[in-house]
């Protein structure tokens, strides 16, 4: 029999994910609270559906055992359609969270669920409304067994690579929510480093948008082809248009008198807001003691740009930093693209890295190759650099970091230089540039044989007696230090 999935949550992404479902051959039914976003769904459907704002008819129209995806918003939501669905459920039903569980949430969930009989995913989804449309990237994670009842229709569904669908059973628990956090957090990394390298070609550069723009879409025809680079190139070459019609085409309105040749991106107020994904994997690195300076770095500068006022009266009383870099600014210029790649590089062995640590802290049985092979398509972070990492984790499963494959490294090799003169010349022109510093640091620190950690561990001794060890002697030490008699 065709397969059948329950969608409960008709808003943009649950829409899209079932009419997505439908388009992959699967026979869908679909809930949501609203009646019009029930008929929308009704209308859009290319084939017959149930939709219903009536679960009971929802869960009626579902073969046994049942198959259920909830789209709705992060948070109480879930548990409150989760507490709706469950008395409702059999044995051997199956319930998948997509939206973006914060990870304790879901092993609790999972194991709620576990308890009265009943399957439970959490799955990270990524690739905003056109994703989920068209083939989003899928990061299910939990009860293995179940998951070859759906593993045909979300293969179905999932954005294809080489024709490998990007969706695998990642692991255990909340495996697949904590695999999308880390997504989310690296996405994060790479938005900031753009940014930063947007502000370095403006400010440090004098150059101007056209130009800037032509530039992100040649460094999408190298080794940085990526989907936040491409669309960086769009945002930079987007026209001025008084209001954004979603349902008008780009540049299809003429800007206003004395508007040509204007961008929509200088008309943006620079503040970014988040809804936490970036922080929480900040969090939770610091819990197990993973380095991740880009991605909280990044996370930082959110709430930094969201300071406006208290920026503006600091400028007015500190002046304002930002000037041109030094010397030819050409030579800015040539250094990006590099400098980025190299900071890419980075910002992806930190995400992985805690992944690796996450799933054996928390026993997901994570393969970090299949990881980057589901993040090859369709994901807000994919990038041709996905394919390499995925070769790296494939010649060493047990890679402590990627920027030690082989691969990575001859890459990093060839690209810091221009990493460090651009964060350089940064510095000198006043444009803070916290990602790609961070980015260099932690390069720096992480291929450091030494580091002056042996100081910070003789002060904790000195004022807190919390010993040290000695690169001379086996075993911990303390010492009465004397007041150097200042
Ligand atoms: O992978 C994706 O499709 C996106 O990451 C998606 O999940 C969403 O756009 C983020 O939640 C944005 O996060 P912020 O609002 O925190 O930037």
């Amino acid at each position: 029999s065709t397969p059948h999935l329950g969608v409960v949550g008709l808003g943009v992404m649950g829409r899209n994910l079932a009419l997505n479902a439908l388009d992959a051959g699967n026979d869908v039914s679909g809930t949501d609270l609203g009646e019009d976003a029930v008929r929308g769904f009704e209308q859009e459907a290319a084939r017959p559906v149930t939709a219903t704002t009536d679960i009971g008819a929802f869960l009626d129209a579902l073969p046994r055992p049942r198959n259920i995806l909830v789209m709705v918003p992060a948070g109480p939501p879930v548990d409150a359609v989760l507490g709706t669905l469950a008395p409702k459920l059999d044995e051997g039903d199956l319930v998948i969270d997509g939206g973006n569980s914060h990870f304790p949430d879901t092993q609790r969930r999972h194991d709620e669920m576990a308890q009265q009989g009943l399957h439970f995913f959490g799955m990270g989804v990524s690739g905003g409304e056109e994703g989920a449309r068209l083939g989003p990237s899928m990061m299910p994670g939990g009860p293995k067994a179940p998951y070859a009842r759906v593993a045909p229709v979300l293969e179905g569904m999932a954005a294809k690579v080489d024709g490998e669908p990007c969706v695998a059973h990642l692991g255990a628990g909340a495996s697949g929510h904590y695999v999308k956090m880390v997504h989310n957090g690296i996405e994060y990394g790479l938005m900031q480093l753009l940014a930063e390298a947007y502000d370095l070609l403006k400010r440090g550069a004098g150059l101007g948008n056209q130009r800037m723009g032509d530039l992100f879409s040649q460094w999408n025809d190298g080794e940085l082809r990526s989907y936040l680079v491409e669309i960086t190139a769009d945002i930079l070459h987007h026209p001025y248009t008084v209001e954004v019609d979603p349902d008008e085409a780009p540049g299809d309105e003429a800007p206003p008198e004395g508007m040509t040749g204007r961008y929509l991106l200088d008309y943006i107020l620079d503040t970014a807001a988040q809804k936490g994904t970036g922080k929480w994997t900040s969090q939770d690195a610091l819990d197990l003691g993973v380095p991740t300076p880009t991605i909280d770095a990044a996370v930082t500068a959110r709430y930094l740009s969201a300071l406006k006022d208290e920026r503006v009266a600091a400028s007015d009383l500190l002046g304002d930093p930002a000037g041109r870099a030094p010397g030819d600014p050409e030579d800015l210029v040539d250094a990006l693209g590099d400098a980025l790649l190299a900071a890419f590089l980075v910002t992806y062995a930190q995400g992985f890295a805690l992944l690796k640590r996450a799933s054996d802290a928390y026993e997901f049985g994570l393969d970090l190759g299949t990881v980057a092979r589901v993040w090859r398509g369709g994901c807000i972070i994919r990038a041709d650099l996905l394919e390499t990492f995925r070769e790296a984790f494939r010649a060493d499963e047990d890679l402590p970091n990627l920027l030690v494959a082989p691969v990575v490294a001859e890459k990093l090799i060839g690209h810091r230089g221009a990493l460090r003169r651009a964060v350089g010349l940064g510095t000198q022109a006043g444009i803070p540039t916290p990602c790609l510093s961070t980015a260099l640091a932690y390069l720096d620190a992480y291929r450091s044989a030494w580091l002056p950690a042996n100081l910070v561990a003789a002060q904790r001794d000195y004022f807190g007696a919390h010993t040290f060890q000695r690169t001379d002697q086996d075993g911990t030490f303390h010492v009465q230090w004397e007041p150097a008699g200042l």
